[in-house]
């Protein structure tokens, strides 16, 4: 593919003895995020700070017998001892009731506020930044008109039009607070968007709804967690700072009014003022301390409560009826025309008028220089091309529906999320940067087919290890457990080739298979690929710029050049006898100063007795 930007690891050439002191490491014990939390500092400081502030909320009662609104007027401004504990205020009200009662409302108002903002500005974010489209465009502008309204005036404004309610207050500021979220969110998904393991995690057969909560979810957890201890800080601020100000309930106690209270009567009694204020100052720099914990913590989590969930796909599209006479081809595209559309207008062709066919047990493979449209191809077939890609001529048909039917500019994301993973499976270029390095390798083997086929977590972790064993994988066992970066790029390339057989596809694209493996690991994962087409009878594309390997696995070769196929035919013909200038441009350009051309041809003339 063209657009890659990773730089995936190299195998020094012995696959399995290479990954195996690194698989080692798979059975690091990872302590979970409240073990990491308490184990940090500030995250210890944070949880006490907290929990000392919630306990005293909810212990409210037990902590004093003082009526906190009990006014005694004999009793003003006492300094702290004897039945005040801290003291009274200018009403001759107990401080210490007030405070412990006054922490209830501060911690309520500031879940108020986040919870609002967090249940307009995730959902919204996560929404815009996936699917992009119209509800982008209105997300983003309303987004900026809540971003441009000053919120202290939108408060005071609420204040006067319906009353001293701290309730209103902290759901009007939760909506302002939105937008945070929702840019934020929207960032980090459109980072992950178009990722290669978020694709590799669409061919597997799971739907949009998992992808996000999975892989997308994740991403976004550690900013929200950070964004919400700041909010919360923040609602607790602007809640004071109205109290402050007069404007809050005064039949309510709340650490706001005791601030201002206390303001009020500081060369009286300047320790009344004390308390609230070291209590709002607390409580602020303790979820500031606990987000930057927790985000720490979390930053290698691996989330280990997996679902059972319905088959990925939704609703299957009602199947369009193919031409008479073409049923039994597992594959087949017709005239398929894909272009995008230019910046200074009109468009561009990047595949065209493409027909080709692919069999049950057959092996067909897609050659051409970096450009050519091989990468295209395939995609239309799985679906995964870019939002802007059109298809503007052309039919794709699979095991006897269509997927794309005639007249159609789209891939029918409906038609095709029940077959992707289950009937077609794809093995990518990258294969470090397709696994999600925050689960394990057996995590994201062992989903799909609970997904897709419907097992329970214990059957698809044994398929699994049975698969990591088919494909060669020495300890099986330890590279379940394993983490991506724990393996070499020969294994983990193994491990997709696992993944594209697990749900037993009919059919599987390998876009580069061995393109990003040092040669020795190449010719293992070919003989891996190679076996398990022999042994499961399963139709594969296999798209490559390299005439060796398709001596090596097809038996059918097309010829792209610019977007065009300008040669098909038996690999034995072609590597014989090119007809095309461009295919036999593209032989000896591979051949050129080398002398393996008899080794080639041998190869393929054994090979085409399959
Ligand atoms: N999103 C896109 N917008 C516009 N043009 C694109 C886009 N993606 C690919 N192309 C163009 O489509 C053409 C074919 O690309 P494709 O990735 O299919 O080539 P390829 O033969 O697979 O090459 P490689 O082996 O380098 O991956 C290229 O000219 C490429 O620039």
């Amino acid at each position: 593919m063209t657009d890659s930007t990773s730089s995936p690891r190299v195998d020094g050439g012995t696959a399995p003895a290479a990954a195996a002191p690194s698989g080692q490491s798979g059975h690091v014990l990872r302590s979970s995020p409240l073990r990491r939390l308490l184990k940090s500092p500030t995250g210890l400081i944070a949880l006490v700070i907290l929990a000392g502030v919630v306990l005293m909320a909810l212990l409210a009662p037990l902590l004093t017998s003082q009526d906190p609104n009990h006014a005694d007027l004999t009793a003003v401004l006492l300094p702290p001892g004897g039945d005040h504990l801290l003291g009274t205020d200018s009403a001759g009200r107990d401080i210490w009731a007030r405070l412990v009662f006054g922490s209830r409302l501060t911690l309520a108002a500031a879940a108020v506020a986040a919870v609002v903002a967090i249940a307009i500005g995730l959902p919204s974010g996560l929404v815009a930044g996936y699917y992009g489209g119209i509800f982008d465009g209105v997300a983003n502008w309303s987004t900026n008109v809540l971003m441009s309204l000053p919120a202290i005036i939108v408060l005071l404004a609420v204040r006067a039009a319906v009353g001293p309610s701290v309730w209103i207050s902290m759901v009007i500021f939760g909506v302002l607070l939105s937008p945070g979220y929702y840019r934020l969110t929207r960032t980090a998904v459109q980072s992950v968007r178009n990722e290669l393991y978020v694709d590799a995690a669409r061919v597997s057969g799971l739907s949009d709804g998992r992808i996000i909560s999975r892989h997308v979810l994740s991403v976004v957890r550690a900013p929200i967690i950070i964004q919400t201890a700041i909010v919360a800080g923040l609602s607790i601020t602007v809640a004071s700072s109205l109290d402050f100000l007069g404007l809050g309930d005064p039949t309510v106690p709340t650490w706001g009014v005791m601030v201002s209270d206390g303001f009020k009567n500081i060369y009286r009694q300047p320790i009344s003022l004390l308390w609230s204020s070291l209590a709002i100052t607390l409580v602020i720099g303790g979820f500031v301390l606990l987000g930057n914990a927790l985000r720490d913590s979390l930053e290698d989590l691996e989330k280990t409560k997996e679902k059972r969930a319905k088959p990925a796909g939704g609703r299957r599209a009602r199947p369009v009826a193919v031409e008479v006479g073409t049923e039994h081809h597992l594959l087949k595209v017709t005239d398929l025309q894909v272009a995008y559309p230019q910046p200074r207008g009109g468009r561009k062709v990047v595949v065209d008028g493409v027909s080709f066919h692919v069999d049950r047990d057959e092996v067909v493979g897609i050659v051409g220089e970096s450009g050519s449209g091989k990468s295209q191809t395939a995609f239309s077939i799985l679906g995964l091309l870019p939002d802007n890609a059109i298809l503007t001529r052309g039919a794709i048909q699979f095991d006897g529906a269509y997927t794309v039917a005639p007249g159609e500019d789209h891939v029918t994301q409906s038609r095709l999320a029940p077959l992707r993973g289950k009937r077609i499976g794809y093995i990518p270029q990258e294969p470090m940067s397709n696994l999600d390095p925050a689960f394990t390798i057996g995590a994201q083997l062992s989903r799909p087919m609970v997904t897709v086929m419907g097992l329970s977590k214990k059957a698809a972790k044994q398929r699994a290890l049975q698969l990591l064993a088919s494909v060669g994988i020495p300890d099986p066992n330890r590279t379940y457990h394993a983490y991506p970066h724990e393996v070499s790029g020969g294994m983990a390339q193994r491990v997709l080739i696992a993944g594209a057989i697990s749900c037993e596809p009919d059919l599987i694209i390998a876009d580069e298979p061995t393109t990003a493996l040092d040669v020795t690991v190449q010719a293992e994962v070919l003989d891996v690929m190679r076996e398990l087409q022999q042994r499961l009878k399963i139709g594969i594309i296999i798209v490559t710029h390299n005439f060796g390997v398709v001596a090596d696995m097809c038996d059918r070769v097309l010829v792209m050049q610019d977007g065009s196929l300008v040669e098909t035919g038996a690999v034995r013909q072609i590597l014989h006898a090119p007809q095309h200038p461009y295919t036999r441009m593209l032989l000896s350009s591979m051949l050129e100063g080398k002398t393996p051309m008899t080794h080639l041809l041998a190869d393929s003339t054994a090979g085409s007795d399959r």
